[in-house]
């Protein structure tokens, strides 16, 4: 497995005795992710997105990949920081029954997924890990998994070749964005939407307000 973060810079060890609020470390270079944090108020310190292989296991099951990717984007970010800081790692998995449809290379691959997605309900798998660097005191690592599903009508070919052309598909699980075009074939969606889209905002909060050295409002 290959893995590389941003060298980061350390500061004085006064921040940890005089009890300063850590750091927040977004783990992800999901512009989504950024952006769902605003909507709530946060902004991290820092961006350090983790590059890892994120081929799934053989027969991995969606919900315990997701988490498991979560889990490693934080832990490597978390690994390499020299300060006070909390890591947020996430990993949205879209999944038709055990089969995980990741972010397409080429437009092929996203025609693809959406012809399979077409007339029918799939899940959306969303983790999000919260790690502590290894220099800060009285935390511990925290997790969450949200499960969503979505309901496409039946798209015809022509529908899909209009989103493809849009390239919404770019960079998306399952090769659509709820947030864009795609939404007017959406019939229906449960569970949280800021999940599908890339971070879940409830549970986001609530792992952030659960750790003593962080207060969100
Ligand atoms: C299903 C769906 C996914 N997405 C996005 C959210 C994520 O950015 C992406 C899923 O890929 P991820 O691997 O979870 O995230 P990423 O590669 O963008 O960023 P990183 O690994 O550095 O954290 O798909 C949407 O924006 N809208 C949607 O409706």
């Amino acid at each position: 497995m290959t893995a590389s973060v941003s060298k980061m810079t350390s500061l004085p060890h006064e921040l940890v005795s005089q009890n300063k609020k850590p750091l927040l470390i977004l783990a992800s270079a999901s512009p989504r992710r950024l952006e769902l944090l605003a909507q709530i108020g946060i902004v991290p310190d820092r961006v350090i997105p983790a590059d890892l292989d994120e081929t799934p296991r053989k027969g991995e099951l969606p919900r315990l990949y997701a988490k498991r990717l979560a889990h490693e984007k934080a832990a490597l970010v978390a690994s390499q920081c020299q300060e006070p800081a909390l890591i947020l790692g996430a990993d949205t998995v879209v999944a038709v029954g055990r089969r995980i449809l990741q972010k397409a290379e080429d437009e092929d691959t996203a025609r693809r997924h959406l012809t399979l997605l077409s007339g029918r309900r799939h899940k959306v798998f969303t983790a999000i890990a919260l790690y502590p660097s290894a220099i800060l005191p009285d935390s511990h690592v925290s997790e969450r998994i949200v499960e969503s599903y979505v309901t496409f009508t039946n798209m015809q070919p022509h529908h899909i070749d209009s989103l493809i052309a849009q390239g919404d598909w770019r960079g998306k699980a399952g090769s659509y964005a709820l947030q864009g075009a795609a939404a007017s074939y959406i019939r229906q969606m449960g569970g949280s939407p800021s999940a599908v889209i890339g971070l879940p905002l409830f549970e986001t909060a609530q792992l952030l307000r659960g750790q003593p050295s962080f207060r969100v409002v």
